[in-house]
């Protein structure tokens, strides 16, 4: 079933014949139309050894993605986006929204308030850095004057924007690179390999070639969900058996990218090892050997977060920062997260560009990261 658009051969028969040429259908976002469901997350692989990143939080056992009907429909429109950021940052914004109006209800700008207010921007994870300069600006302005929950989001709002302005870069491809190497590392379950497809989808929806790289070897499941994503998008998916050594296949995938020319190579890899260590020394040799055949590759190495787990992200950037420098960030999961505020405190603390947001499951919902837009919607309000 999962093959009934393809209806002749199994891309991964191409993808286990390093020799093979490439046999990329032109891109037809139509054909999503038809694409089988993602594959459930394994409920019947055995778990991987012990956890192993003592920082890190496991994320909470994922429930099986529904089959994806939506992608009956068209892309949503620019306007359909905003709504579903505010949707998605409805639980995040509402903690925040709610807790504003008890403080500032026939109120006037105090210092009894503003250390209220502190309190909320540090509880919605917006960090303590950020929320003492934003409540310093409120002082600045409007100290001992009546003010009203509405004039207290717009504020904050404003000044949100101007502390996640510089991050929010898109994911630029640079046409000498043939490929254009993209790395993505995180934490198992942020959605590296989910990321993966909607990258692929959005580059071919652009007119790219892309090629897809199995990484995880640690894990069949990942590596059959990412051969779904390739047929699903029409991407050449390099990959080997569960086991096989990382970085042997991301060496094999970069140099088949760079004979056929191809735009894009976006390589997944392990989330978890058997320890962290293990994990540091997975990616770094990856890393090199990938330089062996392009010094000057990976050219983007991507981290994906998961905005559920808050604060943990902080960590996270830490350990990934220093083992691989990562140099860009994808927030997952931002639609139903109560903790969104997470990527002001981490576009303060570390300014890494933040590329795009994860907002569902579905192959559409990874969005540019609009700073004003997020802003906006973190304290409920409407788009201009
Ligand atoms: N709601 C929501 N779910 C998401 C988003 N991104 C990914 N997911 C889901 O999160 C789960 C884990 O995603 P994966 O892409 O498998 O994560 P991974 O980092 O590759 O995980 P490993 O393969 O275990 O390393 C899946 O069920 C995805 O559908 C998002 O933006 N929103």
């Amino acid at each position: 079933m999962i093959l009934r658009w393809f209806g002749r051969k199994k891309p991964e028969d191409d993808a286990r014949k390093p020799d093979a040429p490439a046999d990329v259908p032109p891109f037809d976002d139509e054909r999503l139309d038809e694409a089988a469901p993602l594959p459930v997350e394994s409920a019947v692989e055995a778990p991987p050894p012990e956890s192993v990143i003592a920082a890190f939080v496991e994320p909470e056992p994922v429930a099986a993605p529904e089959p994806e009907t939506e992608i009956d429909e068209p892309p949503p429109t620019k306007k359909g986006w905003f709504s579903r950021l505010k949707e998605g940052l409805a639980k995040s914004s509402s903690k925040l929204t709610e807790g504003i109006t008890g403080i500032f209800t026939k109120r006037k700008l105090d210092d009894e308030a503003l250390e209220e207010l502190e309190e909320l921007l540090i509880t919605a994870d917006l960090g303590p850095v950020t929320a003492a300069k934003v409540t310093a600006e409120l002082a600045r302005t409007r100290f001992g004057k009546e003010i009203t929950p509405e004039e207290v989001k717009g504020i904050l709002a404003a000044e949100i924007a101007k502390i996640i302005s510089p991050v929010a870069q898109p994911l630029v491809i640079d046409p000498a690179r043939k490929p254009h190497v993209i790395l993505l590392v995180g934490v198992n379950g942020t959605g590296k390999t989910t990321t993966i497809g909607k990258l692929a989808r959005q580059f071919r929806a652009e007119g790219k070639s892309v090629m897809l790289a199995a990484g995880d070897t640690f894990r069949a499941a990942a590596v059959s969900q990412l051969k779904i994503w390739g047929e699903r998008t029409g991407c050449e998916v390099v990959a080997r058996d569960t086991g096989a050594d990382a970085a042997g296949l991301a060496y094999d995938a970069v140099e088949r990218a760079r004979a056929e020319g191809v735009d894009v190579l976006l390589i997944d890899t392990a989330g978890r090892l058997q320890n962290k260590a293990g994990l540091m020394d997975e990616l770094r040799k990856i890393v090199r050997v990938i330089k062996k055949v392009d010094e000057t590759a990976p050219h983007t190495t991507l981290l994906t977060l998961d905005a559920t787990t808050g604060q943990n992200a902080h960590s996270q950037v830490e350990i990934f920062r220093d083992m691989v420098n990562v140099n860009g960030l994808i927030l997952t999961k931002l639609d139903g997260s109560a903790r969104g505020g997470v990527l002001v405190s981490l576009a303060e603390k570390f300014k890494l560009p933040v590329h795009a947001i994860g907002v569902g499951e579905g192959v559409y919902d990874l969005r540019p990261f609009d700073a004003d837009a997020f802003a906006k919607s973190l304290m409920g309000l409407n788009a201009d």
